[in-house]
This record gives C-alpha cells, structure tokens and sequence, in this order.
C-alpha cells in the first residue's frame, strides 16, 4: 500500500477557483489519491480514480451529503436531497420518479416549444453585432422556458438563480462565496419552498408528473415537493452555465464555430466536448462507508473524499491532448454528469436546450468572437461566466 501524499491546497479558495487546471494538474501528479489537510479529506483528480469514486455507492456514499459536510455530524442547512443525497434503496424509489419526469420521452414533449422558443430568441439576436452572451443568451434563453416546463407561475422567478448559487455554495465550505449567496437565504427559501407545493404547479409538466407520483403511491406527500426542490435547484443554474460555457469554448475557438456550421450533426455531441472542456459542475464529495481501497491508497471508514469532475475530465491519462477543445472529440466518458447511480438524471433537458440554441444561433451567425475580457463568477461548487462579451459576425 502506498502512502497517501499531503498537498496544502485549497480547492475554494479564489486563486484555485479562478484557474483549477494546474491545481488539478499537480493533484494528479502527486498521486491516485492525495490528502488536503486543510479540510482533512481526501481527493482524486485522475479520471479512473474518481470514475469509480461516482460510481460505486456502497462503499463511496451520498448519504452522509455530497459536500464538505458530513449529514452524520454536522445538520445540513436543509433537509437532504432525497436523490442526491440518497442510497439505495431510497435512492432507486425517487429515481425512478424523476427519470419519468425527466424522460426522453418526456423532452420529446417539449422540443417543438424549446426549438420555437430558441428560433424567435436567436432572431431577436440577428440585428446585434455584439452581446453579453451570459445575461442576453445563456441566462435568457433557459430562464425563457425551464420555469413553464415545470409548472411555475411568472411571479418571483429571480429567486432562482440565487438559490442555486445557494446550494452549490454550500457543498463547499462556509468561505466568502458560501456567506455572500447566503444574504437573503430566507426569503429564498420561502419563496422556492412554496413553489414546490402541488397547487403552485400548473396541472402539465415537470412537478404535475412528481406529484403525480403521490397518487400512484410511489412516493408520499411529503417527498414530492422534496424531489421538486431538487428540480429547481438544480435545473436553471447548471443548463445556463452549459450553455455559457459551451459559448465561450465557441468564441475562444471560432474554428470549432464554423466546423458546426459545416455539419450541425456535430451540435449535440459537441456539447458533451464543452461540458468536458469547461465542466459547469467541478467536483462533489462522497463518504467511504468502510476503509477501502482507491488507486493504491488506504482510505479509512467515514472518511470524505472530494471527487475532481473536471480534474477527471482533463487527465492526460484517459484524454488525447486533454487541454484541446475539439468539437469532433468523441467526448463519450467525460464525468461532467456524474456517472453510475446518480448520473445526471436532467441531461436530456440540458441536452436539448444547448442543442436548439447553438443551432439556432450557428444557422444565423457565421462567426462568434470575444469581443472584451470575460468576468468569472466564482462558486465553491460552480464554473461560471458573470459576463461574456461576444462580437456577432451574420452569416
Ligand atoms: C449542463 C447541465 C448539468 C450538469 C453539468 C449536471 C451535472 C450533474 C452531476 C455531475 C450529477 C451527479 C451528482 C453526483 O454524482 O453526486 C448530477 C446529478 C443530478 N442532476 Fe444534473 N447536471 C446538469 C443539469 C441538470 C438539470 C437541467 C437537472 C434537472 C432538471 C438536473 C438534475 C439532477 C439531479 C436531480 C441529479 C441527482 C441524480 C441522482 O442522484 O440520481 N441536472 N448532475
Ligand atoms: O436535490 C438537490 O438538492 C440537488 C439535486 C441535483 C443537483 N444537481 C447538481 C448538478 N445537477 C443537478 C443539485 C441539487
């Protein structure tokens, strides 16, 4: 067994959030496994480590919080996930609720409406030369149509937003970025607590089927707006930063821009190649359940390890030329969804909106350039843009 290596790192702190790649680079390089004293956990940022990491539940678990905190010793801010922050067999009874909810089936329902919607936004786009692609593309176009996909009303939707940040904010530790996004926490939270409620959801939709759950007796009153809590907190905040940062993969290489435009076969698989590139969600932490083995490394029971998506989706190890942005990249493998059990069950809905609206935008614009210094916005949890200016080039 080989000895665990100590890095005296901090994976929340603004130099490693503002450039996580050399950081990952040098996790990687000092071993499978490495230990960051500072928050005593472990970490892995090689692909293969932190693929088995995701996927094997019993002995690395989500039970105990996928964040910093341990639910066994430390009350969460909130009542836990009943999905993410679930093990079988509680896990597999709300899965398969927001699978039905989330289904293919159910985005084929939704494309005509999302495709329309994305078409008349992408017009409204054609007599602009430049723009703030984050609050005039990828915050707009998803705030457009994920809030009528799940039932809410129209009223208070800038609650949202601020509760992800929230959420994500809180699998990390309680820095700067955690206290900030918590400011207004309880008027947020009341206000996406009773979004939630069956009579605040319209009668179609993605709440209307989770509670549609209750009365088939899948899941009791109780869990369902629950499980609708994990919708919003996670369905707005992740599909604008996959959308945000597939731009800017984009405009930083306007070659790859005109490859689509050449075959626009290529948009829905090149999503995957941006998600890999600039993974919106960059890490998630488990618990062992038993002392176990990783990689070479002896990891104790009850001990938490922080899982690097986005180290794992540029180890040279499982990668070609990893720091590449490739649209022809088969990017299949990539961990920007997690993998095993909990694998994105939203994918389907974030695929088919970065799907019509880089399509609806690659049929209009010939070219998308930087057009000015993109601003980050930094999150424990979050890889984001706060502003992208593009200059717009019509076909
Ligand atoms: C580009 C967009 C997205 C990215 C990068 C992303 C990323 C992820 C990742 C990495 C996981 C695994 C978490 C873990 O293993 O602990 C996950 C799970 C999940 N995602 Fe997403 N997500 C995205 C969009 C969405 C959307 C749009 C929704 C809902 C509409 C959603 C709902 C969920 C839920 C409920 C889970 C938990 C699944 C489970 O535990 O079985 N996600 N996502
Ligand atoms: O159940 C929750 O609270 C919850 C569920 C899923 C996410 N998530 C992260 C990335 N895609 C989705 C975040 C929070």
């Amino acid at each position: 067994m080989t000895a665990v290596p100590a890095l005296d790192l901090d994976p929340f702190d603004d130099a490693f959030l503002t450039n996580p790649y050399p950081f990952h680079a040098a996790i990687r390089d000092a071993g499978p496994v490495v230990r960051l004293p500072r928050y005593g956990v472990y970490a892995s940022a090689r692909h293969a480590e932190v693929a088995r990491g995701l996927a094997e539940w019993e002995i690395f678990s989500s039970a105990a919080g996928v964040g910093l905190e341990d639910f066994r010793r430390a009350a969460p801010w909130r009542p836990p996930s009943l999905i993410l922050e679930a093990d079988p067999p509680l896990h597999t009874r709300t899965r398969t609720v927001l699978n039905r909810a989330l289904s293919a089936k159910a985005m084929a329902n939704l494309r005509d409406r999302f495709r329309d919607a994305a078409e008349a936004f992408a017009d409204r786009l054609l007599a602009r030369r430049s723009c703030d692609a984050i609050h005039e593309i990828a915050e707009a176009y998803p705030l457009s149509v994920f809030p009528g996909a799940v039932g809410l009303g129209a009223e208070g939707l800038e609650n949202l937003l601020p509760y992800g940040a929230m959420a994500f904010n809180a699998f990390g530790p309680r820095n700067r970025h955690f206290e900030e996004s918590f400011r207004r926490a309880s008027e947020v939270v009341a206000w996406i607590t009773a979004q939630c409620q069956r009579e605040a959801l319209s009668p179609e939709g993605i709440g209307a089927t989770i509670w549609g759950a209750v009365d088939t007796g899948e899941i009791s009153a109780a869990e369902a707006p629950l499980l609708v809590r994990s919708v919003l907190t996670a369905g707005l905040d992740t599909t604008i930063i996959g959308i945000g940062n597939g731009l800017f993969c984009l405009a930083a290489n306007p070659d790859e821009w005109t490859k689509l435009r050449d075959n626009p076969a290529l948009v829905r698989p090149a999503f995957d190649e941006m998600l890999r590139w600039e993974s919106p969600v960059q890490t998630f932490f488990r618990t062992t359940t038993k002392a176990t083995e990783l990689g070479g490394a002896t990891l104790p029971a009850d001990a938490k390890i922080l899982l690097f998506l986005a180290g794992a989706n540029r180890d040279p190890r499982k990668w070609a030329d990893p720091d590449r942005f490739d649209v022809t990249r088969k990017a299949a493998g990539h961990a920007a969804f997690g993998a095993g059990i909990h694998l994105c069950v939203g994918q389907m809905l974030a695929r088919l909106e970065a799907e019509v609206i880089f399509s609806a935008l690659l049929k209009r614009f010939q070219r998308v350039e930087l057009a000015g210094e993109p601003i980050r916005k930094l999150n424990n949890t979050l890889r984001q843009f706060a502003s992208l200016p593009l200059k717009l080039t019509p076909a």
